[in-house]
């Protein structure tokens, strides 16, 4: 109902304030959009659910999160796709897992520093209840 609402529409408010300054770090670049299938010919043979960045914005907008949980469900989706297609010893696989470690460890910190915990509830009792 309409109070439900209000709360849905603030919470997407919060996601997108979360998910823009997480795509304003540099750090984070190479999370913004879709790994390139013309760039890595293999990428969606190995990764199954491809995310990123660009792509849950998009998803805020049509309102596919109902709480901030669902949200870093997909953080962690992009942290442990980088884990898995860059699994080796050599400096690059290493910097990928380190930046995606931090992305999902920045992102955590956010949400929990920003997000009143009563609210989170509340966006949980709503999904629960649909
Ligand atoms: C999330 O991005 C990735 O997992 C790709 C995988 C990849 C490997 C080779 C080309 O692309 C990536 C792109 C750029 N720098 C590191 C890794």
């Amino acid at each position: 109902e309409e109070i439900e609402e209000a709360t849905l529409r603030e919470l997407r408010i919060f996601l997108r304030e979360i998910c823009a300054k997480l795509a304003r770090n540099r750090t984070f670049y190479i999370f913004t959009k879709p790994v390139d299938e013309e760039v890595v010919p293999d990428y969606r043979d190995i990764i199954k659910e491809p995310m990123d960045l660009e792509t849950m914005m998009t998803k805020i907008d049509q309102h596919e999160y109902e709480c901030a949980q669902e949200f870093l469900c997909d953080i962690d989706l992009i942290c442990t796709n980088a884990l898995e297609y860059n699994p080796d010893r050599n400096p690059e696989d290493k910097i990928i897992r380190h930046r995606a470690c931090t992305l999902r460890d920045t992102a955590y910190a956010y949400i929990k520093a920003e997000m009143d915990t009563d609210f989170e509830d509340k966006c949980r009792e709503i999904r629960d209840r649909r």
